[in-house]
């Protein structure tokens, strides 16, 4: 699945540099469940970074199957986010003005999905993580592990080949810290993700088949986790209505809206006013009310369906 070689980031802020990873080397299977635990400030977020595409790194490569997302083109970067990679973070990244189904609905619309089939499989993607019955509901009428697993949804609906989760249960109390864990490792074990967590804690981590620790950029393996044996199943099934192969190979790139990936394609990486949560950790309590995908995209989710309003 990934296989990262000598991969280092310098962030230069002017005259201040901070080495956030220092010739990180690390492989990960297809299907494995990986926590990245370490002290704060030591580079967990910014590996997560290089692994999402949502950034590249100052020097090595970070090869996802055969593609080198270090060396990748901005516009491909935005691709594999919107096709490949899920990502989840501590902050949700709903959008507030959409309901629970428009916010999972709205990470197909890159893919050029029809909108009949997106709310099929957004709808199938909230029952997926026990929300079929908040559908309607916007992030503000909903508790914060009902948000996550909104977040959940919409990271899973595009059927990515690995989910990244970011402190996902940072801001949650531990009983539903517990019951986020149960839904993304019973997701992990049912559906063959490759699952990779950063996480400050001890218990959440637990959970990972292995564990690795960062420290000052610098990373090593810190041992199994309890679900090591654990064999997940090997790929989804038919069952998972949202995750069916054959749309995404029917999709047709010229159907995307080409304002949400132009906007994005011609940016930065990791452009602040689009995608919050990969800035700076200073500013990430502020995520939790802002959008993480495109602020095109939201526009896009909102337009009449010309399927449906001609
Ligand atoms: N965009 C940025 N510009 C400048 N420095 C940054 C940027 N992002 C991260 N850093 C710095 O890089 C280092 C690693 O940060 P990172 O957020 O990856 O750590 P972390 O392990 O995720 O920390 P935490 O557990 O507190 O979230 C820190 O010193 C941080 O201040």
């Amino acid at each position: 699945m990934y296989k990262l070689t000598g991969v280092s980031k310098t962030y230069s802020n002017g005259k201040k540099r901070v080495d956030a990873l220092q010739g990180v080397d690390l492989t990960i299977d297809d299907g494995q469940l990986v926590a990245i635990q370490g002290p704060t400030g030591g580079g967990k977020s910014t590996l997560l970074q290089m692994l999402g595409a949502l950034d590249r790194p100052t020097a090595g490569s970070v090869l996802l199957g055969d593609q080198d997302l270090a060396r990748a083109s901005a516009a491909r970067l935005t691709k594999l986010r919107a096709s490949e990679v899920g990502i989840v973070f501590q902050g949700f990244n709903l959008i507030p003005t959409l309901t629970a189904q428009e916010n999972v609905e709205a990470a197909l619309v890159p893919l050029g999905i029809r909108k009949a089939q997106r709310r099929e499989r957004a709808a199938a993607a909230l029952a997926s993580v026990g929300l079929a019955d908040r559908a309607a509901h916007r992030p503000a009428e909903l508790s914060g592990g009902q948000q996550q697993r909104v977040a959940i949804a919409r990271a899973l609906v595009k059927n990515p080949k690995v989910l990244l989760a970011d402190e996902p249960t940072g801001n949650l109390d531990e009983e539903t810290r517990d019951e986020i864990v149960a839904l993304l490792e019973g997701l992990w074990r049912d559906q063959g993700l490759t699952l990779v967590i950063v996480t400050h804690d001890s218990q959440v981590a637990s959970r990972a088949q292995r564990r690795l620790q960062l420290t000052r950029g610098a990373l090593r393996e810190a041992g199994p986790g309890k679900n090591a044996a654990t064999r997940p199943a090997p790929a989804a099934d038919e069952a998972t209505a949202w995750s069916r192969p054959a749309e995404r190979t029917a999709v047709e790139p010229a159907a995307v809206e080409p304002a949400a990936v132009e906007a994005d394609a011609v940016a930065p990486p990791v452009p602040a006013a689009v995608e919050p949560a990969a800035v700076e950790p200073a500013t990430r309590d502020a995520d939790a009310v802002a959008p993480s995908e495109p602020v095109t995209v939201e526009s896009a989710a909102l337009e009449p369906d010309p399927e449906t309003s001609a």
